[in-house]
Formats: C-alpha cells, structure tokens, sequence
C-alpha cells in the first residue's frame, strides 16, 4: 500500500508550505461538511493531505468542530496515516511552553460531540485501549528531534469540552488523576480515527501552564498563541521530516490500526440499516 500522510493543524496552524502541486479540494461527507477544504499535494514524493481543524480563520470551536466529516474526507482521500496537531496545556513541571509531546493515552471528558461512526442500524465497537499507533507516534517523535525541538514521548491528554479553560479545581483534580496535558480536540478525534482504521499519532505542543501552576496565573489566549506563533517553524520542520520517515511505501500497521474493524460490527447483515451501511462505505467498507 501507498502511504499518504494526513495532517490535522491545530489551533494556529491553518496552512503548510512547500508543498508541491498543492490545491485545496473540497471533499463531500456523509456526515457534513470538514472544518475546510483539504489542502492536497505531495511533500518529499509522498502524497499528503492538510486539513485545519478549526478551519481557515479559526471558524470552529472545540465542541463544533466536524470530527467525522474530517476522518471520513482524509479516508477518502486515500489517507494511510493522520499526525494531528494540537495546542495543549501542560499539567506537570517538567513539560514546558515549547515543548512537545507524543501523546498515547487519553481522559475523555468531553461530552457534547458525536463520538462514533456507528449507531442504530450498525452497532460496532473497536478498542480503544491504545488509542494512538505507536509506529507512527515513534515517527512523529523522531521527526520532532530532528526539527530540533525538545520532545516527549508517551503522554495522557485530558480531553475537556471547554470552551472556557479549566477551573484551578478540576486543574488540579486533572493532575492527580494523572493527565500529563489538557486540550479539547483530541478526542473523538482519535477514536474515529481508529474506526475508520487509520493509523493515528498525536503531537502536542504546549503553549502554556492551565491554572494550577503558582508560579504562573490563569490561561490566556494570548500567550498561548504567541508561544504558537514562535513554535510554527518546529511544527513545519516536523512536518517536512515525516515523508523521509515513514517511506512510501506503507507495511501493514504491526499493531493493527488498519484492520481494528475486524471483529467490531456486532449487527446481523439482514437488521443492518442500508443509509448507515452507504455512509459508512469510506470507514469501514472493508467489513461491511
Ligand atoms: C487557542 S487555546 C484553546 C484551543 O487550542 C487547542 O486547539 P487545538 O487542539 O485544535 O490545537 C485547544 O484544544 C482548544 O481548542
Ligand atoms: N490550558 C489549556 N486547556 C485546554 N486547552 C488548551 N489548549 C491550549 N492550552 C490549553
């Protein structure tokens, strides 16, 4: 299989330079429109496909953004891999504004989003005990050391609706059950990702410190985007180190990102509901 690299640019990345042959294309989906047009085109020989999860102009929040319209254009396009990227707060010391991390596990405490593909007339349920592919995570990992930024890998993400930023109580609450940053894009996200059998990864890049640091006050948009503002390089260079790492051509996922569908669908052909089943032709076809 060819491998096509998808990029989910977080708040503050609305575009990526230097591909070549780039277009914006507009991808239709059964489940609406995406956050924007894909930006489509090739980097280092490698097909890839950009998508700003907020759109151009920062139009969606949190909670409206069209997480599965977005997994489902990138399945169409003919994505293999998605690096989403994301601004996070960090909720421990040693991760500090600039830094980024590999995120692997996730607390999803959002709760106003359409979480799965699946529902009345094709119930399904895949894992999601590792929600993140630790083959590509590895490759995000090594393309953020040679952009030259200090990476860490292996991280919780508290998933929080938002918008409003946490309170210093639930900061703290978040600390002790272990969350290492806190955001509020990563999850459905990953979870469709992994229904429609995409290997997924994570980079985080913190921006700031949420509440509970003494040393440091209350969120602020501001800070968090000027510390984006000055990280943009780092996540383009990161970018252009993929391609390099992940070749072209793509062996089948050794933890089993593409075939998590394989035993999933619990509904009987015959009860199936035929609108669903075509909707979900693009994720999960292979099983249906
Ligand atoms: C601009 S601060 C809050 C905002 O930033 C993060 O977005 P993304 O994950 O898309 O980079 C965070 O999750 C909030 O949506
Ligand atoms: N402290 C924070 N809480 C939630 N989302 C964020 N995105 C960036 N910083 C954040």
């Amino acid at each position: 299989m060819q491998t096509m690299i998808g990029v989910i640019g977080g708040s503050g990345v609305y575009q990526i330079e230097g591909l070549e042959g780039a277009s914006w294309v507009k991808v239709p989906t059964p489940w609406g429109k995406p956050s924007d047009e894909v930006l489509v085109g090739r980097l280092h020989g490698i097909p890839i496909a950009f998508l700003p999860r907020h759109g151009r102009g920062h139009v969606h929040s949190p909670s409206s953004v069209p997480y599965r319209a977005n997994i489902h254009a990138l399945k169409s396009l003919g994505v293999t891999d998605v690096v989403a990227v994301s601004a996070v707060g960090s909720l421990r010391e040693d991760f500090a504004p600039g830094d980024f991390v590999i995120v692997d596990q996730y607390i999803d405490r959002t709760i106003a989003r359409e979480k799965s593909f699946f529902g009345p007339g094709c119930a399904a349920h895949v894992s999601v005990a590792h929600p993140t592919c630790p083959r590509l995570g590895a490759a995000a990992a090594d393309a953020a050391r040679q952009a030259g930024v200090k990476v860490h890998q292996g991280a919780t993400y508290l998933a929080m609706e938002g918008p409003q930023f946490s309170t210093l109580a639930e900061s703290r609450l978040y600390r002790q059950w272990g969350a290492d940053v806190i955001g509020m894009t990563g999850m459905p996200e990953a979870k469709l990702a992994r229904e429609a059998e995409l290997c997924y990864a994570s980079v985080a890049m913190v921006t700031d410190y949420d509440c509970w640091h003494e040393d440091h006050g209350a969120v602020d948009v501001a800070q968090v985007i000027a510390t984006l503002t000055a990280n943009a390089g780092h996540a383009r260079a990161l970018v252009a180190a993929l391609p390099a790492l992940l070749g072209p051509d793509r062996a089948p996922c050794p933890h089993g990102c593409d075939r998590a569908l394989t035993h999933a669908v619990m509904t009987a052909p015959d009860k199936r509901d035929p609108d669903l089943v075509a909707a979900l032709s693009v994720v999960a076809g292979r099983v249906l």
